[in-house]
């Protein structure tokens, strides 16, 4: 026996189940009218050196939307359905809303939970997979917040494991998917359908060090590129979203089997030069074989319809459809499907003992990628120089 825990256990590690006594609902954030815009596209790439060009491309997609996302109230019915799930549990835990980008922002959600007594905090992140932007960003922006609402020592901060293998989030995209092919053969456009999954691209750089640096307890080594079957590069992020992928295949394949599917990115933004996650979904469709004759759109790096979907996908990628003449279903993101919504409850009992002293929840995962880990290790997702974080191991 060795006093310390070898990396590989620290890394994974199941942290012991604590009671908590709310739940914050961590989203992205958008704007909500006209004049939000502008301020919201600075929050969103403050320090980061997005051309301004770039900007005022990206201010058109929400000025077509009239300067509204739907980002926002998308979590509105987020947070009104899993406090139905909570009420129809008897779990008693109270959620808050808290955006990264746009109010209410992450501190006045930390200073309003606090104002009400709440001292343990639970937090549902909007993203399933592992990147800096999907997972570190959240719990630096936490810190941050903390900080800002000088509440820091006054409230513990935990976070809920990213859930891309959780039923939850499987079972409505496999719904999802099953439903479009279904709708290519209604139209008569199924005879040799493909899928595409897409997801955000990022940088090439960010996605190598997404998620731990070390393999998983299963011994499944981290993903850095070069030849394994299960991935192509891309670290963690690409493979978890490949695994995700692959199992939603597997399930649609009993009534359609043998359909060939791809991951493709979108929404690359940033230096043309710095290499990002490709192949862009654009691109991927032009390259298409001539003989598809019809292609589902699945955005499963999305948990709702916001405007990286309705820009991006509806109007971008499927006007690229058109113009070659594909038949295409873009199907819908997890969203307030009620098996997801169920299922982030069932991931805050993972980790919340409740007051009647039931056993917390088993954790599930469908790939053998997961059940991911409770806690991110100090350098899970690091890229860059490190900044405090909530939910790290110490
Ligand atoms: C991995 C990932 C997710 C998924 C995980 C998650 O959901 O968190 C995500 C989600 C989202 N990204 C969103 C919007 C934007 N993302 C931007 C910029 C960037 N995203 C990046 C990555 C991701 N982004 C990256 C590497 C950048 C480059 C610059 C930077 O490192 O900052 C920019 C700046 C302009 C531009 O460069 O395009 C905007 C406006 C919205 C809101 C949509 C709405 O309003 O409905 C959502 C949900
Ligand atoms: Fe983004």
């Amino acid at each position: 026996m060795t006093d310390t825990l070898p990396p590989l256990a620290a890394a994974s590690r199941t942290v012991d189940p604590a009671t908590y006594d709310c739940i914050l609902l961590a989203g992205f954030g958008g704007p909500e009218g006209q004049d939000d815009v502008i301020p919201y596209l600075r929050n969103v790439t403050r320090g980061r050196g997005v051309p301004d060009e770039r900007l005022e491309e990206v201010a058109h997609h929400y000025r077509h939307f009239g300067g509204i996302s739907p980002i926002n109230q998308q979590n509105r019915d987020l947070k009104a359905a899993l406090e139905a799930e909570i009420e129809k549990r008897g779990l008693g835990l109270p959620i808050y809303w808290g955006n990264r980008f746009w109010e209410p922002y992450f501190t006045d959600a930390l200073k309003e939970l606090h104002a009400d007594g709440h001292r343990r905090v639970l937090v549902l992140v909007t993203t399933a997979f592992s990147s800096y932007s999907g997972c570190r960003a959240y719990r630096e922006d936490l810190a941050t917040a903390l900080e800002e609402a000088g509440l820091t020592g006054e409230l513990v901060l935990d976070k809920v494991r990213q859930y891309f293998d959780h039923p939850g989030f499987v079972e409505p995209n496999v719904d999802a998917v099953r439903g479009g092919l279904r709708e290519l053969a209604e139209r008569g456009d199924g005879a040799s359908a493909h899928v595409m999954f897409a997801t955000h691209s990022i940088p090439s750089s960010a996605a190598d060090v997404s998620g731990p640096r070390e393999a998983l307890p299963d011994g499944t080594p981290v993903p850095t590129g070069g030849g394994e079957e299960w991935h192509e590069g891309g670290g963690w992020y690409v493979a978890q979203q490949r695994a995700v992928a692959a199992l939603i295949m597997d399930r649609v394949s009993d009534e359609f089997p043998d359909v060939p599917w791809s991951l493709v990115f979108q929404s690359r933004s940033g230096d043309p030069r710095v290499p990002w996650l490709e192949p862009d979904i654009n691109l991927a469709i032009e390259a298409l074989p001539e003989s598809t004759t019809g292609l589902v759109i699945s955005p499963v790096g999305f948990v709702s319809d916001h405007m990286e979907v309705a820009w991006d996908l509806d109007n971008e990628a499927l006007e690229t459809c058109e113009e070659r003449g594909l038949s295409a279903v873009r199907v819908p993101t997890v969203g307030v499907d009620p098996a997801f919504v169920a299922g982030l409850i069932d991931l805050v009992e993972e980790r919340h003992v409740a007051g009647d002293g039931e056993a917390p929840r088993d954790r599930v995962a469908l790939t053998s990628l997961g059940p991911w880990q409770d806690v991110c290790p100090t350098d899970c997702c690091l890229g860059r120089a490190a900044k405090p974080t909530i939910a790290s191991a110490e």
